[in-house]
């Protein structure tokens, strides 16, 4: 089959992990008889230096028009001094979240079992192992609220979510429990805020049509203490937009890295996009030793979420399996004196394994 891939590469290490996700899926295409074809466009910093803003109108018209997107990480230091309510690079992922209507945003955390040792958690705490999904909300919140400065010079977001938004995030959550471990921890801070409230209210009535999924409400600070004191307690995250973002690289690295976390984003349509949940990491950009691991997981998330390629997408995730297996480790996930692969290296094995 033939598959239109929208491909925004973005700033810092973008360009070079997606480069291996690119050669994994051809791989793919190669072994099980599939076209994967690339438009490439640029979003974020890269944007802002050619076209001034950080999502210019064709890239929004290319993903539109593709299967599917990948993206790599925007951001960087090159462009901090602009302020986030204005053209920073990270509106340009959240525009095109917006655009596509991306509302929900899975992030599978699990470690894999080559990787106990980078685990920074005692093996007592890890009781059964992590794996967990964080199913964030992913257009709302006050990432989406209106954000301004008054004329005392305070800074103000709003922070705002309505019954529909969080009943169709809680439904993807549920839906996916019932595939998984039948459980759903929905995490909130409703002791405080009133979208909380909104929150939890629409969770426990939307439980109820899930009376075989069992469900739990975590505050956000008990949340991210148990996520560390005993994380095997967790199978679904549902969360929103802040608290997710930030659960979720708390969760990644109880995997040994943020560079082992893929992420699908998806919406009411087949057309969702991937992306590895860490950023572009400026401090290693350019060096040919980030992890393209979460990047390369993010493309087996797309054969299986927007392609329905459940065989190929588990070819990949075996081939990481293998590669791990092997003892191959860049340097996020290598313990001291282990050779560390390059991010090509590493893309060149997964290939092979594939
Ligand atoms: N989805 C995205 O595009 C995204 C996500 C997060 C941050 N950002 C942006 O990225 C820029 C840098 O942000 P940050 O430093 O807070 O977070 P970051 O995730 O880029 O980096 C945090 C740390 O993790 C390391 N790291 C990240 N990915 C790695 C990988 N694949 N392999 C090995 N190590 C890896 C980095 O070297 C760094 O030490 C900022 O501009 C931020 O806004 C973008
Ligand atoms: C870069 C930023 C806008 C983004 C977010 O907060 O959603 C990132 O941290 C992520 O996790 O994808
Ligand atoms: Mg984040």
């Amino acid at each position: 089959m033939n598959f239109n891939i929208c491909v925004l590469k973005g700033d810092g290490i973008g360009p070079e992990i997606v480069d291996e996700a690119l050669k994994a899926l051809d791989k793919v295409g190669e072994k099980f008889g599939h076209t994967f074809n690339y438009d490439e466009r640029l979003i974020g910093g890269a944007a802002i230096d050619e076209f001034g803003v950080p999502l210019p109108q064709e890239t929004i018209d290319a993903c539109k028009a593709s299967d599917s997107v990948l993206l790599g990480a925007v951001g960087g230091p090159k462009w901090d001094h602009i302020e986030p309510s204005t053209n920073r690079p990270e509106r340009g992922l959240l525009g095109i979240r917006k655009e596509l209507n991306l509302f929900a945003n899975l992030r599978p955390a699990k470690l894999w079992a080559p990787l106990a040792d980078a685990c920074p958690l005692k093996p007592e705490r890890l009781g059964d192992g992590l794996d967990l999904v964080v199913c964030r909300e992913l257009v709302g919140d006050v990432y989406f609220g209106k954000k301004w400065r008054d004329e005392a010079g305070a800074g103000h977001d709003d922070m705002n979510y309505s019954t529909p938004e969080v009943e169709r995030i809680a439904r993807v959550a549920f839906d996916m429990a019932r595939k998984r471990r039948g459980k759903v921890t929905s995490i909130d801070k409703a002791n405080v805020l009133e979208t909380s409230r909104v929150w939890r209210e629409t969770v426990q009535r939307i439980a109820a049509e899930y009376p075989d999924v069992e469900t739990d409400y975590l505050y956000v600070d008990n949340g991210a203490m148990q996520l560390v004191l005993n994380p095997s307690q967790f199978d679904v995250i549902l969360t929103g937009n802040l608290f997710g973002d930030i659960l979720s690289d708390e969760a990644s690295c109880i995997t040994g890295s943020v560079g082992m976390l893929p992420s699908a984003s998806l919406s009411d349509t087949k057309l969702g996009m991937y992306e590895p949940i860490h950023g572009s990491a400026p401090d290693i950009a350019g060096q040919n030793i980030a992890n393209p691991i979460a990047t390369i997981l993010s493309a087996a998330m797309m054969l299986r979420y927007s392609f329905d390629l459940a065989e190929e997408a588990d070819a990949i995730e075996n081939a990481v399996a293998s590669v791990l297996e092997a003892g191959h480790r860049t340097g996020d996930i290598a313990k001291a004196g282990e050779k560390k692969l390059t991010c090509t290296e590493m893309g060149d094995l997964i290939c092979a394994a594939i």
